[in-house]
């Protein structure tokens, strides 16, 4: 197996297993390369376990790290793409390498162009179900030193392609937004939503976590537009969505599903979780701005395989919470 084989390679099978354990410490600690360990908790599901130093000196402490899932650390798309690349270790089963690329936070919150080159060892357990993966990356925008005045040319070649390739990046990521986000009110749009709360439900089902879909929509919100106009109207609009993202947690999932309508999608909430943070909601939502909403929960089900049968019962109780007067809560029992 790959994963052993290292192990019985002559040098190391001649240690004791503490002068081996000294050997692996000192490599964590003083390897100029990033280390990382990441647990497998799914096939598109990985969190955090441990960072070298050489790591948290780039992008923070092990604290702000450890025991995160990768997509609450990275932002899109250089999340998707690593995600992808450990589910690919995950599947064959033995090493990979690989380059990537993309903007991440530094440990001072500075967005800053990202390039590594990774290698990829899966651990597996007694089982051999891959539990774990062990990256070493390689910082590839730490380019080596030239001779002073020697290699101008190439040098400056260089300086445009990195140029190139962050004009690039960038322009990539605005795209990935574009396509992501609702232009008016810049949270998830309905697709990238549905998408990812796809991925949510699979993940709650299959371990059995709860996991609670919010509906919401402006009361009366056609008069504001009849009344004030559609500029004031899209300004409303734009209310509700900063104000949803205060109030809501972070690895909550916020969207529009069109018009008026919000679905924000809370994992590990349960019914009784979500009506306080509704009722949270509703109450801000009367006191900061003149706007009120009607808000329908729907809560995880074993019978439910797809998004739309949750979105199903919000809906219908955001449908009850309109007729029982508005400004109010409805929650699938
Ligand atoms: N300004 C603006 N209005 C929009 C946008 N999208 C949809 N609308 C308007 O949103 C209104 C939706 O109204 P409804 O939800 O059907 O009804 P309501 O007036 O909110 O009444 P209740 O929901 O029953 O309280 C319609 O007038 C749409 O034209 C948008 O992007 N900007």
């Amino acid at each position: 197996m790959h994963q052993t084989s290292w192990m019985t390679s002559t040098i190391l099978n001649r240690l004791s297993a503490n002068a081996g354990m000294l050997l692996v410490r000192s490599l964590w600690d003083y390897c100029p390369e990033h280390m990382f360990i990441v647990r497998v908790e799914g096939p598109a599901d990985f969190v955090i376990e441990a960072m070298n130093p050489t790591r948290q000196a780039m992008l923070g402490d092990e604290a702000t790290y450890t025991g995160k899932r990768i997509e609450q650390l990275l932002p899109p798309p250089l999340c998707h793409g690593v995600i992808a690349n450990l589910h690919r270790c995950v599947e064959c089963a033995s090493p990979i390498r690989y380059e990537e690329k993309g903007g991440y936070l530094d440990r001072d919150g500075i967005c800053q162009q990202g390039h590594w080159q990774t290698l990829l060892v899966p651990i597996t357990n007694q089982e051999g179900a891959v539990t774990h993966l062990f990256g070493v990356s390689r910082d590839m925008s730490l380019l080596p030193e030239q001779p002073v005045g020697a290699y101008s040319e190439s040098k400056e070649f260089e300086r445009r392609v990195h140029e190139r390739t962050a004009e690039l990046v960038a322009a990539n990521e605005h795209l990935t937004h574009l396509a992501t986000h609702d232009a008016l009110t810049d949270i998830y749009n309905r697709r990238y939503l549905l998408e990812l709360a796809e991925l949510e439900l699979r993940r709650a089902s299959r371990y059995e976590q709860p996991l609670c879909l919010m509906m919401l929509d402006i009361d009366h919100f056609k008069k504001i537009n009849d009344i004030e106009g559609h500029l004031a109207g899209d300004e409303a609009l734009r209310r509700v969505a900063r104000t949803i993202l205060a109030t809501v947690r972070e690895c909550d999932l916020v969207g529009r599903y069109g018009g008026d309508e919000f679905l924000i999608l809370m994992p590990e909430t349960t019914a009784t979780g979500a009506r306080e943070i509704a009722e949270r909601l509703r109450r801000t939502m009367t006191q900061t701005t003149p706007l009120t909403i009607s808000i329908g929960i729907a809560s995880l089900e074993p019978s439910d395989h797809f998004v739309v049968d949750l979105i199903h019962r919000a809906d219908t109780m955001l449908l009850q919470a309109k007729r029982n007067g508005r400004n109010r809560i409805e929650c699938a029992a």
